[in-house]
């Protein structure tokens, strides 16, 4: 047990995938594993274990932003030996280039957070980088499913009503694909622990059409990132 997990020791599996909404979570339990059982419900920040393909994989809520997903991040990794992790999250887009649905692979996620700067003393502009193996698997998965899948730089931020567009589209001209809320604090806990990490991120806001998924799309309807997240994790 840890403070915010109740799980005992092997209760998680290796290779856990990490939505932020832990309703997702249960969700994909129940439709994409096999045999799931839950292994905590601490703060409804639910966890479950089960089998996919026949191999032990474990999905587990985050919750929203770098502090509530560093917690459990962390956890996972210091102290369940978790090794890696996909976070199967929603983003808005900031370019004209997607739509609502179209999958994102974060090759590396900037940041407007101020966790890696207490991290590295304010000196050094740390870069949270997607683990190669798991980025080159997700891209052969989406191909063999049919999916588009598009890989670039992504933003995780700290805001989501945010007032300053003029930064997502400065971010946009340098090639950032989309904002979301934790994949550089989970890529860089990944590499504090030795541990892969690759974020998946699928269009729930489009921020330039003003185009939105309603919370129960964001909730059960992201099935081409999960089944590519799946078949990253077991190929
Ligand atoms: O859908 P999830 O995984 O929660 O991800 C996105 O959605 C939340 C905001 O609505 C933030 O956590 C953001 O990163
Ligand atoms: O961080 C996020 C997540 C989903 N949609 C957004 O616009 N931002």
């Amino acid at each position: 047990m840890t403070a915010h997990l109740s799980a005992k020791p092997g209760d998680i599996a290796e290779t856990v995938l990490m939505p932020g909404d832990p309703l997702r979570a249960k969700w994909i339990a129940e439709t994409f594993l096999d045999d799931a059982t839950c292994y905590s419900s601490v703060r409804n920040m639910f966890g479950f274990t089960g089998t996919y393909k026949g191999e032990r994989i474990s999905v587990q809520g985050s919750g929203m932003g770098m502090p509530s997903a560093s917690i459990y991040t962390h956890e996972l990794l210091a102290e369940y030996g978790v090794k890696t992790l996909v976070r199967i999250g929603s983003g808005g887009a900031i370019t004209e280039r997607l739509g609502l649905m179209d999958v994102v692979a974060g090759i590396g996620a900037a940041s407007e957070s101020n966790m890696n700067r207490l991290r590295f003393g304010g000196n050094i502009d740390y870069a949270p980088v997607a683990d190669f193996g798991l980025l080159r698997n997700a891209v052969d998965a989406a191909a063999d499913r049919g999916v588009n899948l598009e890989v670039g730089q992504i933003l995780s931020g700290d805001v989501f009503y945010h007032d300053h567009w003029d930064i997502y589209e400065k971010l946009a001209e340098y090639g950032v694909l989309c904002v979301e809320m934790e994949a550089a604090a989970m890529y860089t806990l990944a590499a504090k622990f030795n541990a892969r990490a690759l974020a998946l991120i699928t269009i729930s806001d489009q921020l330039i059409t003003k185009e939105h998924l309603d919370s129960d799309q964001r909730q059960q309807s992201l099935t081409d990132m999960v089944e590519i997240a799946l078949d990253t994790v077991t190929r």
